[in-house]
């Protein structure tokens, strides 16, 4: 499916609102934490595709006479991360653990290696190092290891979700620089939220094993990568523009929350109140090349790199070595379909540079690569020209109703 998307100035008659639902990152570790510790009970969970596949793999576990289960991740990297962890951990249970065509060429090994170390039991079905894998659960008795920490921060999270079951805990060496941290620390903080000793000193994680826990209620905070598009939406907005996202909070678990800053340079204010943010176009951003280090927050690089190019500012997007082994090649994507709408790009294996430009092409018809990451980051530039999102489902990946929602902000949206 394709969309059109064009933008009619209405005159304002209402505060615009919208309720996004859960982290996608927090819920896939929850989904695990609540299928090995049944008591826990979770709120304002994820409706994206991703959840949808990780509740459903945690659902429908079969008995161990129905060996080995097949379970399919689709495009799912957190699932496919953390359920390799899982299914490790199962005693008696075998299961071939695969994904999309994509998810096959992304890469598994470190984690792989990591949990072999451990003594699980894990081969690869395909191609050495990646997805499909066969995976026959079984107790894992050792409690150290080290892997490296600048490749994927989700091999760690995997470990450190399973890491309380361990009969001895687990000690985590990270070997290298550690990349994507705040999800690291997300990790941490659940388990700790639930009852769970951690530590994490310099490049030493510890976790104590923890077998049970108490009856447990989460909330779980709104996701911050969603509400990057209205980041961006608002950027490109008239002075004065306003909309209420809610259920977020000042002190989030989520590196994206770094948006609160990182827009306010693009004129965008802030306002934290009664559980929701209100975001506000308050002035025009100076003229100058935004730096900005993403290594923190990778999932809203291609966000802020159209808001840039919308905005006709020119910026240099470090620290992005991971975008090149996401859903597509972001850092390839995001050079050929920029410059389709005018911008003059460069990128390396982990940065993007975007000169000043001043007009956007209009009517472009913008590739997605079966990332919802390049439809909903391109979308916005419709308030500047009309722009076609091709193969726009994608959005389902983590925000279903992305479309609904931009509808309802005044965008025309037409099939194509
Ligand atoms: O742990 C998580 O929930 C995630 C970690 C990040 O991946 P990397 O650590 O591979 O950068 C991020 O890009 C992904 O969308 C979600
Ligand atoms: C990279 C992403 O997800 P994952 O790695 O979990 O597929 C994302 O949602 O941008």
């Amino acid at each position: 499916m394709n969309l059109k998307l064009t933008y009619n100035p209405q005159p304002a008659t209402r505060q615009l609102q919208f309720a996004i639902t859960g982290s996608k990152s927090e819920t896939n570790r929850l989904l695990l934490l609540q299928a090995l510790y049944p008591n826990l009970s979770l709120e304002n969970t994820s409706n994206s595709d991703d959840s949808e596949v990780m509740s459903k793999a945690l659902q429908n576990e079969q008995p161990s006479t129905h060996n080995p289960q097949l379970v399919d991740v689709h495009h799912a990297g957190t699932a496919m991360r953390f359920l390799t962890a899982f299914f490790a951990i199962q005693e008696g249970k075998e299961v071939i653990l695969t994904g999309s065509t994509r998810m096959k060429e992304r890469p598994i090994k470190i984690l792989v290696e990591a949990l072999q170390q451990l003594g699980a039991e894990i081969s690869y079905e395909e191609q050495a190092g990646f997805p499909p894998l066969s995976i026959k659960g079984k107790k894992l008795t050792r409690s150290k290891v080290s892997l490296p920490a600048n490749v994927s921060s989700q091999y760690i999270s995997a470990l450190l979700l399973i890491a309380p079951k361990l009969e001895n805990g687990l000690e985590l060496t990270l070997e290298g620089e550690i990349t994507s941290v705040p999800y690291i620390k997300m990790t941490l903080a659940l388990l700790n939220e639930i009852g769970v000793e951690t530590s994490f000193v310099d490049n030493i994680i510890s976790v104590h094993s923890q077998f049970t826990i108490h009856n447990s209620q989460f909330t779980i905070e709104s996701d911050w990568s969603s509400a990057s598009y209205w980041y961006s939406i608002m950027a490109l907005s008239e002075i004065g523009t306003e909309i209420t996202l809610s259920s977020y909070k000042p002190n989030s678990l989520q590196g994206d929350s770094a948006l609160v800053e990182i827009y306010s340079a693009f004129g965008v204010e802030t306002i934290f109140e009664n559980n929701s943010i209100l975001l506000r176009k308050t002035h025009n951003p100076k003229l100058t090349t935004h730096n900005l280090q993403l290594n923190n927050c990778p999932d809203i690089a291609q966000t802020i790199a159209v808001t840039c190019f919308g905005l006709g500012l020119p910026c240099h997007l470090t620290g992005l070595h991971t975008l090149k082994i996401k859903e597509t090649d972001r850092l390839e994507a995001l050079k050929a379909e920029l410059t389709k709408l005018g911008a003059h790009v460069t990128v390396t294996d982990e940065s993007l540079t975007l000169s000043q430009s001043e007009n956007i092409n209009p009517n472009i018809s913008i590739k997605t690569y079966q990332d919802h990451r390049m439809a909903m980051a391109f979308a916005p530039l419709a308030l500047k020209v009309p722009i076609v999102i091709e193969e726009a489902e994608v959005v389902s990946k983590s925000y279903p109703t992305f479309w609904t929602d931009l509808k309802s902000a005044g965008f025309l949206v037409a099939e194509q």
